[in-house]
């Protein structure tokens, strides 16, 4: 049985050219589409498998990645923009006529990622950013209707595209977490 992750890896991933500078983000809308400038290349690129970030029709996975606040700008039909959960701690702005998430932003000055905008690169209209390296929340896929035989496939997939597959961020960004804790109760 074919694994599909994500249309824009399913083919394989794609390499970055190193020097992304930014670009524009683009909703699905034909009529008056919502647009975002990102100003920098993106970090911490990665496939994840939690319920809340946006996946494409037919996608198993979304492709998500940070830049920090200051460099999202929303420059074109903001005003259809609408936040899918005031109560999640990423908040999440979409379309509201197309359903596509623009961007997601923390509110929360203590949480360790305060500062970064979550956005999904496969939205630019221009290539070349960052590629995705790793996959998170893979375990998570099974609250959206995945069954518990699929996952060993989704995992070696996950793995021959080159993505570790974790259950929730990659070391680095875990230890970021663990890191940002530990210097809150500290302080
Ligand atoms: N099992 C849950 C997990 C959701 C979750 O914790 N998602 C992470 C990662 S999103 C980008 O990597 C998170 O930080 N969420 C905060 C938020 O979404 O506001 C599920 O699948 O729903
Ligand atoms: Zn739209
Ligand atoms: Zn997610």
């Amino acid at each position: 049985m074919t694994v599909h992750i994500h249309p824009s890896i399913d083919g394989g991933v794609k390499k970055g050219s190193g020097n992304f500078a930014g670009g524009t983000l683009v909703c699905k809308c034909k009529d008056k589409p919502v647009k975002v400038v990102i100003k920098g290349d993106v970090a911490h690129n990665h496939a994840c498998g939690c319920t809340k970030c946006w996946k494409p029709e037919g996608a198993t996975f979304s492709v998500v990645a940070v830049v920090p606040r200051d460099n999202v700008k929303v420059t074109e039909n903001g005003d259809k923009l609408q936040i899918v959960d005031a109560s999640a701690t990423i908040q999440r702005y979409a379309c509201k006529v197309c359903g596509t998430h623009m961007y997601g932003r923390i509110e929360n000055k203590g949480h360790p990622f305060y500062g970064l905008d979550f956005i999904h690169p496969e939205l630019f209209q221009e290539g070349g950013w960052a590629a995705p390296g790793f996959a998170a929340f893979v375990s998570s896929v099974l609250e959206s209707g995945v069954k518990p035989e699929e996952m060993s496939g989704i995992r070696s997939r996950l793995k021959e595209l080159g993505l570790e597959p974790y259950d929730c961020l990659n070391p680095p960004l875990m230890d970021a977490i663990a890191s940002h804790v530990a210097k809150s109760k500290a302080a």
